[in-house]
């Protein structure tokens, strides 16, 4: 039973300009929690008539919000930051019974979702624009920096509170305001989320959530004309189509899509710091992250006793329900999820692989974490996103060859490379066509950094001061003086 501190906290209506309504026609769509099945509550389900009202909302706050200064809208954002600190409990306790996280990367994630409204209450008072040296002795040339206008913003279930963040915290800080769609399987956290933006003093019609049928709220949000930029954050296949259906009214577009990261570790890497980075890189959130190790490639010499070393850590990882403290390793997000890691295991052992621990169903939604060694290019697991805790390792003889391998796929997320000769990890680093590389190090994300990728994982980068020009328009003005 989810009990929390602060019972307001858990909203089963939806923001729209400043009020919490219901579906025009009374729909709810249920919540259910992933370790049991069991419903949680009910939602609004919300279309395309509820969210023209909430982007007409967010086309109303906005000249006062933009008139605002950088520095106000920080003050706001830093209160934000603070509520979400002085809630993280409740939070985490909230996201763990929606998306089946452990409580301990729950609070982690609030934690990582506060600091984006830290670091862009910052980052908006530094939106600086340029003084040209004119050709004409009575022409000044300008630059400055202005808000894009209303946002909308759609994201995944995985990170329920960190990726609305990531979009929110720029948007807001920029001078924007926004309307968001949270994963119908985590609307909680979105919901929390509106809630203390308003206890933040954050006005009415600047944040705005809206929960319910995903195609017809993105069809709301990609037709309007008053929405002029679409920030994304799910699978590519999604963030094709939204793409397309922006095309029509030209919006900015931010795209944080699919990864398939290549862990990479050669003979030369030190093999205990190796194995801490992919159990990181690989069974965070379950394996459920966009930057997880999804191709695990290991140099002949080391393979062994690498193989040998991960599936003894492996093998420790405790699985069960996020609530449990101590429990490290969560159930899938649905049955369909863990279905899927089943099917790709399942491929890999018809096609050669050699099962070293896990890969055991229990229920609907867990499955224990597994290791396969011998795994080839021909298996499903290396051109999919495996989206679970599934570790397939790769021999690779030499460089040239790993880098080829790493390489071969559609996606360019994260990529990680394990070894102590400086000049391979800069040409790694190099070669790599990833957005974002780890040496030595099994995990990336942080605000200050700029998250994206290249390739089919996205378009545009979230966090760090690049994170805020996507939400800027630029404008230059040429003035005549004499
Ligand atoms: N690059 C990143 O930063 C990042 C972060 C997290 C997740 N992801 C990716 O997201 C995927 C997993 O998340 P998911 O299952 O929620 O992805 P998804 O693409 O199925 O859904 C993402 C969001 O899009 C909505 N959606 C789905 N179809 C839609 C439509 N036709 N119109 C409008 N909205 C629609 C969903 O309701 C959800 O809110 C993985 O591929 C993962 O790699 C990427
Ligand atoms: O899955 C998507 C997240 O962006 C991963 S991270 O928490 O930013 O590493």
């Amino acid at each position: 039973m989810l009990t929390l501190k602060d019972a307001t906290l858990r909203r089963e209506a939806c923001l729209v300009g400043g009020e919490w309504i219901a579906a025009d026609d009374g729909r709810v769509d249920d919540v259910t929690n992933p370790a049991d099945g069991s419903r949680l509550g009910r939602v609004p389900r919300l279309g395309e008539a509820e969210t023209r009202r909430a982007i007409d909302a967010a086309e109303a706050a906005l000249p006062a919000w933009r008139a605002r200064s950088a520095k106000e809208r920080g003050t706001l954002l830093r209160r934000w930051h603070d509520l979400l600190l002085a809630h993280q409990e409740d939070l985490a306790a909230l996201m763990t019974a929606e998306q089946g996280k452990p409580l301990a990367e729950a609070r982690g994630e609030i934690g990582f979702a506060a600091s984006f409204f830290e670091w862009f209450a910052e980052e908006g008072r530094r939106t600086y624009g340029d003084v040209i040296p004119s050709p004409q002795g009575d022409r000044r040339l300008l630059v400055v920096k202005q808000p894009v206008g209303v946002c909308a913003a759609i994201t995944p279930w995985n990170f329920p509170a960190a990726m609305i963040a990531r979009k929110a915290g720029p948007a807001l800080a920029a001078g924007c305001t926004i309307v968001i769609k949270p994963a119908a399987q985590t609307p909680y956290s979105a919901l929390a989320l509106a809630e203390l933006a308003q206890r933040a003093g954050i006005p009415a019609g600047v944040v705005n959530v809206v929960t319910g049928e995903a195609r017809a709220i993105g069809r709301a949000m990609t037709e309007s004309p008053k929405v002029r930029k679409l920030t994304f954050t799910g699978s590519t296949g999604v963030g094709k189509l939204l793409l397309r259906q922006c095309a029509d009214t030209v919006k900015k577009v931010s795209m944080e899509l699919g990864g398939n990261a290549p862990f990479i570790v050669f003979d030369d890497a030190d093999l205990e710091k190796a194995i801490e980075g992919v159990m990181q890189a690989k069974f965070r959130n379950a394996g459920q992250t966009c930057v997880c190790a999804n191709r695990i490639f290991v140099q002949a010499g080391i393979h062994d006793a690498f193989a040998a070393r991960l599936a003894e850590e492996v093998a420790r990882l405790r699985v069960g329900p996020g609530a449990e403290e101590g429990i490290q390793v969560g159930p899938l997000i649905d049955a369909a999820a863990a279905d899927k890691v089943v099917e790709q295991l399942d491929d890999a052992l018809a096609k050669g692989g050699e099962l070293l621990v896990g890969g055991e169903r229990r229920g609907a939604t867990f499955l224990t974490p597994a290791v396969i060694a011998g795994a080839t290019p021909q298996m499903a697991c290396f051109g999919e996103e495996t989206f679970g805790p599934l570790a397939p390792l790769f021999r690779f003889e030499d460089e040239a060859e790993v880098v080829a391998l790493a390489n071969a796929t559609e996606y360019g997320l994260a990529a990680y490379c394990y070894t102590r000769d400086l000049g391979r990890a800069w040409r790694l680093s190099e070669a790599l066509e990833y957005g974002m590389v780890g040496i030595n190090n099994g995990h990336v994300s942080t605000c200050e950094a700029p998250f994206g990728g290249v390739k089919q994982s996205g378009l545009g980068r979230e966090g760090a001061h690049q994170g805020i020009e996507d939400y800027l328009e630029t404008k230059y003005i040429n003035m005549a003086i004499d």
